[in-house]
């Protein structure tokens, strides 16, 4: 704090908000502005006023309330005019969306972006935008939605040891994986429900595959552990390979599939790993009760113990909720002539590989029905270091299952065990592998 500002403010005029992107987001982010109008100024010390609207698709209705001539399609015009203060960036991806915020910063405007792929992507450079203009850089839309999230870890926890954060980051895959367990329908039918409550990133596969998880978990490892972490650090899995069969086994299991993000440091505090995988989770851990797109993130630090975040992880008018807050943040700053903290990249933590993460897994085997498989299948596990917790067999004859639940491992040595399960001739099929989190010593 207590640093100046490059545009200073001047007393009695309105702030002027230049808003890049009117989709899910931007449009709920002017339907605030316009109606909390008087309070949002009186919040602040000065009012907000819209400078313009970048769009990228002139010709289609928007249902905002305000005076179309503030639509333009030129994006790097209006981030550029001297009148701009405050720049609130909602487009999404990686280019123009960084171009756009580098020329505000340098025009010495402040922003708040909602855009997770940014910044776990190339969140440096713009940091040192910020650093290098004075101007603040909020993003508490981008991890989480509209529960305050990154300012309790940047702010609240700053003077704690955090060792762990662990939660469910995506909305998207939450609601999929929830629809799919509650009510049986198809991943692609989930997907599309998904889509249509606004949930889902344009390209729905950055959900799917995990990258919007990845990019989350970067950003929130980055945070807790004082280090710079990109989205290429983070090991990730998306929710395309779970099966109605996973879904069905950990239902049989008690337990119900989550798409989790997990940043921990080692015991020796030197390394961070930083993950994003399916897993199953029993049916009484807390994050099972974490419904539709709704999100949560445990934080574990050495003082405050554990704490839990909750709330709506996506949509149109959670998201601007979170938007708005930064905004009002970033604005008060400005009035008063200083800016917010910045980044602490101090620590320089390694990334810990996922291979010699300590995982443990849940496996279905379609085996043989005869005496003496139980035996080979053992053998492999043994070969490896992998112990079992449980091994129960189901089914009969052309039925016959084998599911094994094992004790932690190295991920290196649990994947080796289920290729070697593979080639065992009393395995017919390795029908279903997930990791399984939250369940007794881990
Ligand atoms: N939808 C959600 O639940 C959440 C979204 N976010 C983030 O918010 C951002 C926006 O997401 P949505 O509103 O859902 O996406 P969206 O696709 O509904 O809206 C993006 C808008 O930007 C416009 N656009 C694209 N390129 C442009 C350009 N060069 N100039 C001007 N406009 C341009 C598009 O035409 C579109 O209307 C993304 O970064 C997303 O990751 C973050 C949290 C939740
Ligand atoms: N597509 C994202 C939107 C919020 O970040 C999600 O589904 O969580
Ligand atoms: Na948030």
């Amino acid at each position: 704090m207590g640093e100046q500002s490059s545009k200073p403010y001047k007393p009695g005029q309105p702030l002027k908000v230049a808003l890049l992107g009117c989709g899910t987001v931007g449009t709920e982010v002017v339907r605030l502005l316009v109606e909390s109008h008087g309070d949002l100024a009186a919040r602040i010390g000065a009012p907000l006023e819209l400078a313009g609207i970048a769009i990228r698709r002139p010709g289609r209705h928007r249902d905002v309330p305000v005076d179309p001539d503030l639509f333009t399609t030129d994006a790097a015009g209006l981030v550029r005019r001297p009148d701009v203060d405050l720049v609130v960036e909602v487009i999404g991806g990686i280019e123009p969306a960084r171009s756009l915020l580098l020329a505000a910063m340098d025009n010495g405007a402040s922003v708040v972006t909602a855009n997770k792929a940014l910044l776990a992507a190339d969140g440096a450079t713009l940091f040192a935008a910020a650093d290098r203009n004075g101007v603040d850089l909020y993003y508490e839309a981008a991890v989480g939605g509209a529960i305050p999230l990154i300012r309790p870890l940047r702010e609240s926890l700053a003077g704690d040891r955090i060792r762990r954060v662990l939660g469910i980051v995506n909305g998207t895959t939450n609601y999929i994986l929830d629809r799919m367990d509650t009510s049986g329908v198809s991943f692609e039918e989930a997907l599309e429900e998904a889509q249509a409550l606004g949930y889902a990133e344009p390209d729905p596969t950055a959900d799917v595959e995990g990258f919007d998880a990845a990019a989350k978990a970067a950003i929130l490892a980055g945070l807790a552990f004082h280090t710079r972490v990109t989205a290429s650090d983070v090991h990730r899995e998306g929710i395309t390979q779970v099966s109605a069969t996973d879904v069905a086994s950990a239902k049989a299991m008690g337990c119900v599939v989550k798409l989790l993000a997990i940043a921990e440091l080692t015991p020796d505090g030197k390394r961070v790993g930083v993950r994003v995988h399916p897993a199953m989770i029993p049916r009484t851990h807390p994050l099972a009760s974490v419904r539709e797109a709704y999100n949560a993130v445990f934080v574990e630090s050495a003082a405050a113990g554990q704490l839990m975040f909750y709330g709506a992880g996506a949509g149109g008018a959670p998201t601007a909720s979170a938007v708005l807050g930064d905004l009002v943040t970033v604005a008060r700053n400005r009035v008063r002539g200083h800016r917010g903290s910045g980044e602490s990249t101090y620590a320089s933590v390694e990334v810990h590989p996922m291979g010699d993460t300590l995982t443990r897994y849940h496996i279905s085997l379609d085996v043989v029905d005869r005496a003496g498989v139980l035996a080979s299948v053992a053998d492999v596990f043994a070969r490896h270091e992998v112990s079992i917790q449980t091994v129960r067999q189901e089914g009969r004859g052309a039925d016959a299952q084998l599911v094994v639940v094992t004790h932690q491992a190295t991920d290196r040595a649990l994947t080796a065990t289920v290729e070697d399960l593979e080639r065992l001739e009393v395995v017919r099929d390795v029908s279903s592998v997930m990791r399984v989190e939250g369940w007794g010593d881990d």
